[in-house]
């Protein structure tokens, strides 16, 4: 509205309906300015940081399906006889009470078993009537989730900011108002959609991970069910690494050692067993030995499933961008007072002096309280407008950062990267080095025999052994181990469940030995056992005769230099021991050391005769038995995975428990070391574990391969690492792992064969293999780019904006740009804009430059370059048509001179919003973008 307008309408007859339209425009500048002051004052971060809450855990369909199956109950319903109660409260609160008296008065695990119509050595029938009569009688193992945020929760959200910038245009009669509620409008509506479906997307990430495959005894047989199958009166087997999966008790194991830490926040490890502590709450870890319980209590009765259903699992890692774009819109705010108080200062001067548009504003002999009134007022709205210009900037900032995460989320989705917490999405972009495992993340975790060696021999064949030898390997491959070999009758294959390290052995000593599990089992019952786990990489089990000589043996098998280092003596392939001289142990150590450089893994079995039971597994002294080799491939797409992240200029590093020989020609084979780096160092977790924090400083960088490592050198490395600056990214699938993957700004988790622990401690979990964490890298370094290229875009506009309407407001007292405009331009820019350059997909180039680290500023030089120059032009061309506007366009009209500058200014956008595409390169078409292994065709 013009000024002289302005000036009659408030200076007019007291009866002029002007007058209350003035008091209501008046109102809602005030109303609107408190809006945008309060806005300056809440950082936006908020907004940012409260976008991932959805983790809930799922309502299994199984519960509708127990459902729809419940007609059928009758048919079959006497079939199985439960003599436990299901609404027998005491039995309930068996686990979640730990309730002594009850497990007493019910007897030990197996009469329960029995109760419960399973056993402990078969489990229960688990034919599809008996699994849904149990889940019918007991309930599923499943958590009401908490739904995500409604449809109409999002609207109204939306809404809100709607109603304030509606009233505010309405100011200008009805035309611009229904034209500015359009735009508003269309801005809600985006912006609703994408929190809908974004809420969506998280709450489905959320639940993904949480459907874990547990190993269960049913009709005799060891199977793999979804957690979500599990039912009271299954037998779960446990074993290092595994998660709890409903409420049960002890039936059998060794040594059975768990983490009850995340349920009471106990620290030390608790240790399982049939008298003292049999309870085994669901959601604890299994960090040691190995064991079988019998669920009783599934779903919401158990402990955890009552927390579960009452809390979020959200993951609150703080994320860097958020923060950063909090720091830029604070500035940003800054410099808007700044400008808006030097408006203020500039135009009251002119005003007080009366060089206005060439008249006085007000006449000092008429000096009236309306006069005074009016010029305050139009000095105010200019002043308004400029701040909102700049304002306007940070605003748009949140949609546009939610809508690029969920975007590349989704991406990385498609490429089988489960995206856990939503920061990683972001943190990985910025990563510099990625430590990385070997066994199962570079290899394929596919172990098979292909040496084996008795002393310093290679016998061809069995027949080649002494058959005492053979039946002592027998015993400790069978015994001396968590894994199980299940022979469903005579004629098929016996099928052998464990870690892939004990299948590989249980095969082999079936298949090359002749090895007969059940006859064992019968012939020697087990005293004793230490289970294998990364701290001793070794495993021990003492054993005592059934017969009559009842004859106690000791068996440790493990990896070959650590169970060498105890062997005093070592037996030929005729069974006869020889003594372990320095020679031989060379001999031997040789035979070690040419297995490892052919990287194979080798695993040595060592046994020695006890005289009487003892409490412990007796370690000293041990004969050498045999040496095996096991064979783990490559797997196939890492080296030029490695390959792309090192172009990216992102270090990889192996971190792995396996012998250095081994590891140094795996990494060989990866090419995380190669014959020129000079540089480079491959150390052992021993030396590493030595040295002073210092020097772990010094020397971290220059490690490729850290070998022979604990649990705990992996953790100490990456905070190394992390103390050097570095951005840390873990990838790791063995509880050995987790540690480290907790401590790195993202883990990465191997989806299909990693332990559970591992998942559990992981930001993002790799449904297929190794190149997705490339994948993910491109797609996080998308998300900082488009945010990039979304803030040159947004400020070079508004930037443009400012000035315009800046210097001729200083000039002459007129902004060419009215809010209303700027309104209409940010609405369009923080929505359609926003949505435009938050899902532009990387480009290759992406990957050929070194990754940002989270230190590198938000506005890159590039792109202060690319603002000043569209700046610059922008604000020339709008000037131009300002001033001589009559003589470029022949435009008369003071008003149509106005719209013709806006048309003008709004297609410069347009071009803007392209040149935003690129911000490094000077050619703005964009380079062919990356979708599929792009680092694969790199030049
Ligand atoms: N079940 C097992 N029984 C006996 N020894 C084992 C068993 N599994 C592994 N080992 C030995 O212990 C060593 C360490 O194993 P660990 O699981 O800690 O690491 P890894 O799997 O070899 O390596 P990474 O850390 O790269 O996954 C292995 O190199 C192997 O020699
Ligand atoms: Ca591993």
């Amino acid at each position: 509205m013009e000024c002289a307008d302005y000036l009659i309408a408030v200076g007019g007859s007291t009866v002029d309906p002007m007058r209350w339209l003035n008091k209501w425009r008046k109102a809602m500048n005030v109303v609107w300015t408190c809006h945008m002051l309060a806005r300056l004052t809440v950082p936006s971060g908020d907004i940012l940081r409260s976008t991932g809450s959805y983790g809930t855990i799922k309502i299994h369909e199984d519960e509708a399906n127990a459902d729809a199956a419940g007609t059928s109950k009758n048919d079959d319903a006497a079939a199985v006889e439960f003599s436990v109660a299901a609404d027998d409260e005491d039995f309930k609160g068996l686990v979640k009470e730990k309730r002594v008296e009850c497990f007493r008065r019910l007897g030990n695990a197996a009469r329960i078993a029995a109760a419960l119509a399973s056993g402990a050595e078969t489990g229960i029938h688990g034919d599809e009537g008996d699994v849904r009569r149990r889940r019918e009688a007991f309930g599923a193992n499943t958590y009401p989730g908490r739904e995500p945020n409604g449809f109409l929760r999002h609207v109204w959200n939306s809404l809100s900011d709607v109603f304030l910038v509606v009233l505010f245009g309405l100011k200008d009669g009805w035309y611009d108002g229904v034209s500015t509620f359009l735009v508003v409008f269309l801005g809600a509506v985006v912006s609703t959609v994408s929190k809908h479906g974004q809420a969506k997307l998280f709450a489905r990430l959320a639940n993904e991970p949480d459907d874990i495959a547990v190993t269960v005894v049913r009709a005799g047989r060891r199977q793999e069910v979804s957690i979500f199958d599990v039912v009271v009166g299954d037998v779960v087997v446990l074993k290092i690494g595994d998660v709890v999966p409903a409420d049960g008790v002890f039936l059998e194991g060794h040594a059975l050692q768990v983490d009850e830490s995340r349920m009471n926040g106990k620290p030390h490890p608790v240790h399982v067993d049939a008298e003292k502590s049999p309870f085994l709450a669901s959601g604890v870890k299994v960090i040691d030995g190995y064991g079988r319980m019998l669920v009783t209590a599934v779903g919401t009765d158990t402990a955890c499933g009552e927390m579960m259903s009452s809390i979020t699992r959200e993951k609150t890692k703080p994320t860097p961008l958020p923060e950063r774009l909090e720091g830029l819109a604070s500035s940003i705010g800054k410099v808007g007072i700044a400008v808006a108080m030097l408006v203020f200062a500039v135009l009251t001067a002119r005003h007080f002096t009366g060089s206005a548009q060439g008249k006085p504003l007000f006449d000092k002999q008429h000096v009236t309280f309306n006069t005074v009134f009016s010029a305050c007022n139009r000095i105010y709205q200019q002043v308004v407008t400029i701040i909102m210009v700049v304002i306007a900037i940070p605003e748009g900032l949140p949609l546009a950062v939610r809508l690029t995460l969920a975007f590349s989320m989704k991406r990385m989705v498609k490429e089988h990267a489960l995206v856990r917490a939503l920061s990683a999405c972001e943190t990985m972009g910025s990563v510099t080095t990625i430590c990385t495992d070997k066994t199962g993340t570079l290899t394929l975790n596919q172990m098979k025999v292909t040496e084996f060696w008795v002393g310093t021999d290679r016998p061809e064949a069995r027949a080649a052994v002494n058959g005492a030898v053979v039946s002592l390997l027998c015993q400790g491959a069978g015994l001396n181990t968590t894994g199980s070999v299940y022979k469903p009758d005579n004629v098929s294959p016996p099928e052998i469940s464990g870690s892939p390290t004990e299948k590989a052995l249980l095969s082999w000593a079936v298949a090359e030995m002749g090895m007969d599990a059940d006859a064992l089992k019968r012939s020697w019952k087990v005293l004793h056992v230490e289970a294998f786990n990364s701290d001793k990489m070794r495993s021990g089990v003492l054993i005592r005769a059934a017969n009559a000589t009842g004859a106690v043996i000791a068996h440790w098998q493990g990896a070959a230099e650590i169970v060498l280092v105890n062997c005093s003596a070592y037996v030929g392939t005729d069974g006869a021991a020889h003594e372990l001289g320095v020679d031989q142990r060379r001999n031997l150590e040789k035979v070690i050391s040419d297995m490892a450089a052919a990287s194979l893994r080798c695993i040595a079995f060592a046994y020695k005769q006890v005289n009487g039971e003892h409490s412990k597994i007796d370690d000293e002294g041990l004969t050498l038995l045999a040496f095996i080799s096991l064979k783990d491939p490559c797997r196939p797409e890492v080296r030029t995975a490695i390959e792309a992240c090192m172009k990216a200029g992102v270090a990889v590093k192996m971190v792995t428990g396996d012998n250095v020989i081994t590891a140094r020609a795996i990494a060989k084979q990866c090419g995380i070391i190669s014959d020129n780096d000079r540089n480079g160092i491959v150390i052992e977790g021993r030396k590493f574990r030595a040295m002073s924090p210092e020097h772990q400083l010094e020397i971290v960088d220059r490690i490729r391969v850290m070998a022979r490592s604990l649990p705990r050198d992996k953790l100490v490395l990456v905070q190394r690492l992390k103390q050097k600056g570095h951005v840390v990214a873990v990838t790791g699938d063995g509880s050995n792992d987790a540690p480290a993957l907790k401590e790195a700004d993202v883990g990465l988790s191997m989806g299909i064969q990693g332990t559970e622990v591992a998942k559990e401690s992981s930001d993002i979990v790799i449904m297929n293999n190794f190149d997705t964490v490339v994948t993910a890298t491109l797609w996080g370094r998308c998300v900082f780019n488009n945010i990039q290229k979304f803030i040159q875009f947004q400020l070079t506009g508004n930037v443009a904006a400012l000035i315009i309407n800046f210097v001729s407001a200083l000039t002459s007292g007129n902004m060419p740009l009215t809010t209303v405009q700027l309104l209409w331009m940010n609405l369009i820019m923080d929505t359609m804009g926003a949505l435009a350059l938050a899902t532009d997909r990387p480009t290759k180039a992406l990957m050929r430059r070194p990754p940002i680290g989270g230190t590198a500023p938000l506005i890159s030089n590039a792109m202060w370059r690319n603002l000043a120059a569209q700046a610059a032009l922008q604000v020339a061309g709008m000037l131009a048509l300002q001033y001589r506007g009559r003589d470029i366009l022949g435009v008369r009209d003071e008003k149509a001179n106005g719209t013709m500058i806006f048309n003008a200014f709004v297609l410069c956008q347009v071009f803007n919003e392209f040149n935003a595409r690129e911000i490094e390169r000077k050619n703005v078409s964009p380079e062919c973008s990356a979708t599929k292994c792009p680092w694969a065709s790199s030049p």
